[in-house]
């Protein structure tokens, strides 16, 4: 098997680092370059804490696409960035590996489109831990039995986007089985303006920002006389790099654009 060669967008976060350390140990994996924001570093070996990987570290992220032949661009930045890249990696026929979330559907339509256009895989991966992907399919399962669910995600402090792209890709898959239902009292009122949380179709999504946390979900469903909690704690980084590894394996072979993980893992 040839190497997989990969360009990394912010190496330097609680992600970049640890999907570095992942492309250094394994074996097939080449890092061929990364994108960082400030001018300080040459390569990657430059940054502390990092591997010493000779890949070449730019800011100029089309600068880095026409320079650096590469297969996968992975982005591991922010919401503003990681929407940047995907289009940027698909324009110069590289295959996109995106953590990023706060993509619209019309948004991950488009782009679906220009992937099969070009005949290139894509993955935006709002959660790359397995625990998670199970978590989510678990709660698509009770919803064709419970029709009243909320979702109480629970994030870091440094979190920018709100609710997190794991609840609202959470209650995605829930309304394709639900029956539709506006839940709670029909005269509730909120003495606080958001006291029930946001609303998609019904369902309520609480957010949850403390330091000491990492991303934690519940989905809890209630029915006459019980409650069922499917729960996800992840408690390091480390917990989303089997993801973020098949999924640089997997968007190689695909030839159109995948959102979400549940589409990939049985
Ligand atoms: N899909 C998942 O499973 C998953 C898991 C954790 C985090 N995330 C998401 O991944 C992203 C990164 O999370 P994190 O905890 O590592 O955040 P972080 O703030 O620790 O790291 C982000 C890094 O991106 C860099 N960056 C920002 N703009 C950039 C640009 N224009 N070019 C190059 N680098 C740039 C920053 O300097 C920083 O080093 C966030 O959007 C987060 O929500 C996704
Ligand atoms: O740390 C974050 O930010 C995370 N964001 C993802 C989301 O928005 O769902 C999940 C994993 C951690």
């Amino acid at each position: 098997m040839n190497n997989i060669r990969i360009i990394i967008a912010g190496p330097r976060g609680n992600m970049g680092r640890e999907a570095c350390k992942l492309i250094h140990e394994t074996e097939y994996f080449e890092l061929v370059a990364a994108i960082d924001r400030k001018e300080e570093y040459t390569y990657v070996r430059d940054m502390e804490g990092l591997p010493a990987l000779d890949a070449p570290v730019y800011t100029d992220a089309e600068k880095c696409v026409q320079e650096v032949e590469a297969d996968v661009f992975l982005d591991l930045t922010n919401p503003e960035t990681g929407k940047k890249h995907i289009a940027l990696a698909l324009q110069y026929g590289l295959r996109p590996v995106i953590g990023t979330t706060g993509f619209t559907e019309e948004e991950i339509h488009e782009l679906r489109e220009k992937a099969e256009a070009a005949e290139l895989g894509a993955i935006i991966a709002p959660n790359f831990a397995i625990g998670a992907i199970l978590m989510m399919k678990f709660a698509k399962m009770a919803a064709h039995y419970f029709d009243d669910v909320e979702i109480i995600e629970l994030h870091h402090d440094r979190k920018l986007d709100a609710p997190s792209g794991t609840a609202l890709k959470t209650a995605e898959m829930i309304k394709e089985v639900r029956t539709a239902k506006v839940q709670g009292h029909p005269n509730e009122t909120e003495m606080l303006p958001g006291a029930r949380g946001a609303n998609v179709d019904g369902m309520h999504i609480h957010s949850v920002r403390l330091p000491g946390l990492v991303a934690h979900q519940q989905v809890i469903f209630g029915g006459d006389g019980q409650i069922l909690t499917v729960k996800h704690d992840s408690f390091n980084r480390g917990s989303f790099m089997s993801g973020v590894k098949l999924s640089i394996e997997q968007v190689m072979k695909l030839q159109t654009l995948v959102y979400g993980l549940e589409n990939i893992i049985e």
